[in-house]
Order: structure tokens, then sequence, then C-alpha cells
């Protein structure tokens, strides 16, 4: 039944066509529910008013004065034209500047009248100033809706010279308030409102745009979250019901002579306690008739990739494929390159497939796929691919699987008419509410030991004028016989900037290490696949000491004799990609080293990146302290970008208390009600409906 929640917001007044089409393009607004739940991103406190002679260095970001206006002048040329309005209080004076619309604010200022001027304040030589502020008059403050706290919205580009400012689009919530008001149904279940202490949906949605105080805006986010939350833990916690009742998944009982041949002829070492417990965790789950879904969880380094060769040899013991989908080529090569070496006289059959296979080749691989002749698959993205064909996939390993999108992690699983088994692997320690969320139902193993022998690598911080001691130190260890990578930052992977960089980097490391002593490989996503290709190989083999490269090496490049890792512009990477590209040394028995480069003015925060570096190389310390330092918005940004579910105003970081109220509220209504089919729970159908076919499409289950 269509309500007025679904009306076109073109017809909202202050709306029409033109407006109506930014708000659809820039924020995703095509309806009045869409505007009801567009909601502010902060508030700032309009009860409180500054006095102009207090304000100093030390003032709030943005701030309000009462002021009357005293005078207003034109000044400056051409582009530098502007509007000038001088205020007073009493307690002192401030200008207030427009550089455009300076005549509709020409128009709407008296002078002598008082004004509410809402702005960040600049001190220029003693001089307080507001760049285009907003302004209002004292009057006409007195109707507002809210208590005082004003939202403050996230605005629109300008498009077709259309462009919808915070304040603009507050006043389209004040005018949709006014038509919708009245017509809010509740989404939860008196029962859930009550137990869980919440605000009814009509007075958290009136609390959110337009808060009474700052108390019922805390119960409104509350409730709103809880909400959210609990519609996304209903759809995760059914789908792990279905999974476990549903008897469809692949029966892998036999251990026979791939893994045994690998095992007992090829391993060259011993497995960790923490490898061997992980491969019975996953030779248990590939028995009991479900599908498996299983994260496995360990530092870089600590042998996750030979715990997922195990697996998919156990596979193709009982006649089923395997494929292995990893975020870039050169990790696929990598990665097909060492199993090929381990697997080698075992008899089973692997290949790699990237967009760069060349047709005939390609052709082949998906020739012996498809009649089965192909054990294990390695590959990009390329692999879902829809004339990518297996005779029968029996397991999916996805290397690192925040990197890749929910969709594409989908069209893997329609490959099958049964779901195969799925082990996603990855190295960066998340947070157990992330995890809840983002991962879903997956059962998590861990691996938290080390291969025997590793010594902790060393991390040194060096400035940018230290660099004769860093090549000298190079030039030692690269004597002992050892290897060097020597990283740049590729920010985007467009930015010609970055890789000048690169190149100057590469001529300076050249002039420094000549030939024929030295030999360098060079590396960056730039290159022809095959050129990459070629310079990690000559790496791989020993053929060049000194590898030069952007960040393309950041995750499973597996080099044990490399001992040296040199960051340049160490302060420009995040802390985990940092701790990823420290994990490619220190994987072979010697000392490694790892060396960050940064200029001397560092931000604060960039120092605490660089020394949380080189006290700790606890991959979980180190995530726990990004989430710190990056703050939860970041980490919401780069970690959910890769899930099925937006989350409009709850935060998978910064809500943890919530996200663990919200999964044992669905635990609690599930145990009672597991099809959620009693009539008291029809709503809770509903909200779970909202999250549950995305949901559905992200591990697979299809119902
Ligand atoms: N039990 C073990 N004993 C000794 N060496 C091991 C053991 N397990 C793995 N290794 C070796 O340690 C190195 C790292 O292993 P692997 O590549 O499997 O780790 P990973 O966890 O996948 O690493 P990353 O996340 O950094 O890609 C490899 O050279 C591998 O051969």
């Amino acid at each position: 039944m269509a309500t007025v929640l679904d009306y076109d917001i073109k017809f909202l007044p202050g709306v029409g066509e033109k407006r109506a089409g930014v708000l659809a393009r820039e924020l995703g607004i095509r309806t009045f529910g869409d505007l009801l739940y567009y909601f502010p991103f902060r508030y700032v406190d309009r009860t409180k008013l500054f006095r102009i002679g207090d304000i100093g260095p030390d003032a709030p970001a943005y701030i309000q004065v009462r002021a009357r206006v005293t005078g207003m002048a034109y000044e400056g040329e051409g582009r530098k034209r502007r509007l000038r309005v001088f205020v007073s209080d009493g307690s002192g004076t401030a200008d207030l500047v427009w550089f455009s619309g300076t005549k509709w604010i020409e128009k709407r200022i008296e002078a002598g009248r008082e004004y509410i001027v809402f702005g960040r304040p600049a001190l220029f030589r003693g001089e307080l100033s507001f760049v285009h502020p907003e302004i209002d008059l004292v009057e006409a403050l007195v109707n507002r809706p809210g208590g005082g706290l004003q939202g403050v919205y996230s605005t629109t580009e300008k498009l077709s010279g259309v462009q919808l400012g915070s304040k603009g689009i507050y006043k389209l919530v004040c005018n949709l308030w006014e038509q919708v008001q009245g017509h809010i149904t509740e989404t939860l279940p008196p029962s859930v409102v009550a137990a869980h202490g919440l605000l009814p949906l009509g007075e958290a949605l009136r609390n959110i745009h337009f808060p009474q105080s700052q108390e019922l805006l805390r119960q409104a986010e509350y409730r709103l979250k809880f909400e959210e939350l609990l519609g996304i833990q209903l759809a995760i916690l059914s789908r792990r019901v279905t999974r476990t009742t549903a008897a469809d998944g692949f029966f892998f009982p036999r251990v026979g002579e791939f893994f045994n041949g690998f095992y007992r002829t090829k391993l060259p070492f011993e497995l960790t306690g923490a490898q061997k417990r992980v491969v019975k965790e996953i030779r248990a789950d590939t028995v009991t008739g479900h599908q498996m879904n299983r994260l496995l969880q360990g530092d870089v380094g600590s042998g996750k990739t030979l715990v997922a060769l195990m697996a998919m040899l156990l596979a193709a013991d009982n006649g089923f494929q395997a494929c292995m989908m990893v975020p870039t080529e050169i990790l696929a090569r990598q990665h097909f390159a060492s199993i090929t070496k381990m697997v080698e006289g075992v008899g089973v059959r692997v290949a790699v497939l990237t967009g760069s296979t060349k047709k005939r080749e390609r052709d082949g691989i998906l020739e012996e796929l498809a009649s089965g002749g192909l054990h294990i698959l390695i590959g990009t993205h390329a692999l879902i691919e829809e004339r990518v064909k297996f005779d029968n996939l029996g397991l999916v390993v996805i290397d690192e699987q925040h990197r890749f999108g929910v969709e594409q992690r989908a069209r893997m699983w329609t490959k099958n008419s049964r779901p195969p088994h799925v082990l996603v692997m990855t190295a960066t320690p998340i947070p157990r509410t992330l995890a809840m969320t983002l991962y879903g139902d997956l059962d998590v193993s861990v691996i938290d030991e080390l291969p025997p022998g590793r010594k902790p690598i060393l991390t040194r911080h060096l400035y940018d004028s230290q660099r004769m001691k860093l090549f000298g130190f190079l030039r030692s260890e690269i004597a002992r016989g050892r290897q060097v990578y020597v990283v740049y930052p590729l920010i985007k992977e467009s930015e010609k900037m970055d890789y000048k960089d690169l190149y100057d980097g590469f001529e300076t490391m050249s002039r420094e290490f000549p030939l024929p002593q030295y030999r360098l490989s060079v590396v960056h996503g730039k290159l022809p696949a095959e050129e990459k290709e070629e310079g990690m190989r000559a790496f791989r083999e020993g053929t060049t000491q000194i590898m030069v490269a952007t960040s393309v090496i950041e995750v499973g490049v597996d080099v044990p004799n490399a001992t040296v890792m040199v960051i340049e512009s160490a302060e420009r990477f995040g802390l985990s990609q940092l701790h990823q590209l420290r994990g490619r040394v220190g994987r072979g028995g010697e000392q490694s080293y790892c060396i960050l480069m940064s200029d001397d003015r560092l931000s604060r925060e960039a120092r605490a990146r660089l020394d949380a570096m080189v006290e700790t190389n606890d991959g979980f310390r180190l995530s726990e302290l990004d989430l710190k330092l990056r703050g939860a918005g970041d980490i919401g940004g780069t970690q959910q970008s890769g899930t099925a579910f937006e989350l409009k105003i709850a935060s998978l970081a910064k809500d943890a208390a919530v996200v663990e109220y919200a999964r044992r509220a669905a635990e609690e209504i599930l145990a009672a009600d597991p099809s959620l089919t009693l009539p008291e729970n029809a709503l809770l159908a509903r909200l779970k409906g909202r999250y549950v076919n995305r949901g559905e499409t992200d591990f697979g289950m299809i119902s």
C-alpha cells in the first residue's frame, strides 16, 4: 500500500523537477521516505551564543553570534570582488564576507537590525571574520521545530547549476516533516520496543532531524541504530540457520593421494600447531553435509596459503575442483608459481587465469576446466566471468576478501547448482563487531602462531636526510646475499605524481646501485602483465637483488630470501598497509628489517603510526590502534564498502555495544521463531527482508 512516504520527492514544496534530479543523482533521494531517512551527520548547538570579544584561537570550528549590522561595502575587483558586512555585538566587531551571491545578501541585510550569524570563525591579524556564514534575523529563529540543536546534512555537488547546501536540505526536511508527521507507522513490534526501551519510530525520526534535547537525540539515534542492526543480524542469523539445516554441502570424506602425496613427501617442514588445528577444522566442516563458510584469520606470513592449498588438495582427492581467488594479478601468478612447485610430482593439475591470460592459453584452460581435468584454478576476478565454467566446483578459497565486491563473490556461487564450500583468508585482524557483521555467519579459525625460527622483524624510522646511511645498510645486506624491496606509495593508480616518485626513486637507486654489481627489478600497476611477471620472477629467482615497486606487491608476495623492506614516504600509508608490506620480509630464518623513510615534518597522526610500527610487530595490536587513529568513519568507509549492507546510521566501529545488543535480541527472537512466521513477528520478517536479498548474495545461501 502506497503511503505519503512513497511520494515522488519532486512534489515536496521547495523541490520541483530540477532539484529532484539533483537529490536523486547526488544523494539517492527519490521519495519522501528517502529524505526522511536522510539523517544529519552532526549537530550544532544553536542555543549557544558566543560573544565576539571572547572568540579566540581555541573557539570551536562553528559558532554563532548575535550581532547588529553596522554597515557594508564592496571591495576588490573581478574574481576577488567581495561583499563585506560589518557587525558588532557590543563586545567586539566582526566582518562577514561573501564572494558570490552578493546581490541576494545585499538585499536581505538591513543595517541596524540584529542577526544570528552562524559559521566558521577565522582570525586574521586579530580581526574576526566569517566567510559565507548563515544569517537569520533574530525573530526568524523563534519558530524552528527543534530545541536548539540543528542538524548538519551532507550537501550535494553543483549539478546543472543547482546545489543544495546543508541549510537547503534542512529546510526541505522541515517542509517534509509538516507533510509526514501524522503518517509514520511503527516498524518494530510493540514487544521489541518495550523490551529494549526504544523511542517510538515517530519520536525517533522527529528527534533525529529536530532534536528537542541532547538526551532525546541520543535515544533517537539508539532506536534507529538498533533497528538497522537488528535487521542485519536477523538476516545474517537466519542465513546461518538455513545453511546449517540445509543438507546440500559437498562431502570430502577421503584423504587420498593428492593430500597425502603432498603432506608426506613434499611438505618441507612440520605444520605449526595452529595450522594443524585449522586443517582439522576444515576437514570436520567438509563432512557435515552442510556448506562450509569459514574465515581463516592469521597474521602476515603465518602460513594461511599453505592451509588453503591443503584444503584444495582435499577437494581434489574427493573428485572436486577448487579455485582460489586473489586480488591482484601478481599475487595470482605468485601463488601459481609457488603452488606448482610445492605439488610437483603429486599429479594434481593447477592453472592460473587472469585478465591478461592470452586467448589460446585461456581457451585451453577453460576446456580443461569444463571437462574436469583441471583440479585447481588460481586467478583474479577473471574467475567469475561468465565463460569460466567448472565441471564440479567444490571449494572456493578467497584471499583478502574485503577487496572483492559482494557482487563479484556472489557470482562465484552461481556457477554451481549447489553452493561450494567457502574458505576466506584474511591477514587483517577484524574487530569482533565488525566480523559479526561483515563476515556474517562465517565460522572463524585463527592461526595464532608463526612458523618456528622466525626472528622478529626490526623496524626503524629514518628521515630523508639519513639516506646515505640507508644505502650503506642495503649494500651490506646485499653483500651477504640478501634481497631488498623499496616500495613507493601509490595512492591513486592514475596519479602521475605517484609514478614520478617511483621513477625518481628508481633512477636514484640505479645510480647508487650500478650494474654489473647490482641488478634491479621494477614492478608497478601500469606495466604490461608480462613485464610485471618478468620483474617478479627475476627477483624471486634471485637474479635481481633490489625490487623497486609500488604497493602492488603489498599482499601475499613470498620471497623468503628478501630481508629488507624499505618503505618510502611511509607517512602516506595506513597502518594496516604498512604492516602488510612489512610482512613481505621476515619469511625465512634470517634477521629481517623494515625501514620506514619519511620527511621530518610529520603530522601527529602520521608520527603515531610510524612509532607504532617501530614498537610492535603484532598485527592485532596495530589494527586496534588503526581503528582508533583513523576513527570509525574510515573503517566504515573502506571496510563496509565491500559488504552487502549499507548502514544509514549505525557505525560498526563506533557502535560495538549496539551491535552486541542487536545480535543478542536477534538470537532470542530466532530461537523462539526461526522463520519469523508468528503473527507478532510480521514486522520483524519485513525488517529482515530489507537486508536479506543483498545479504543472501553475500554468502550464496539460496533459500
Ligand atoms: N609450518 C611452517 N613451517 C615453516 N615454514 C612455513 C610453515 N608454514 C608456512 N611456511 C612458510 O612461510 C611463508 C609464509 O607462508 P604463507 O605464504 O602460507 O603465509 P600467509 O599467511 O599466506 O602469508 P601472507 O598473509 O603474508 O600472504 C612461506 O614461505 C611458507 O612456505
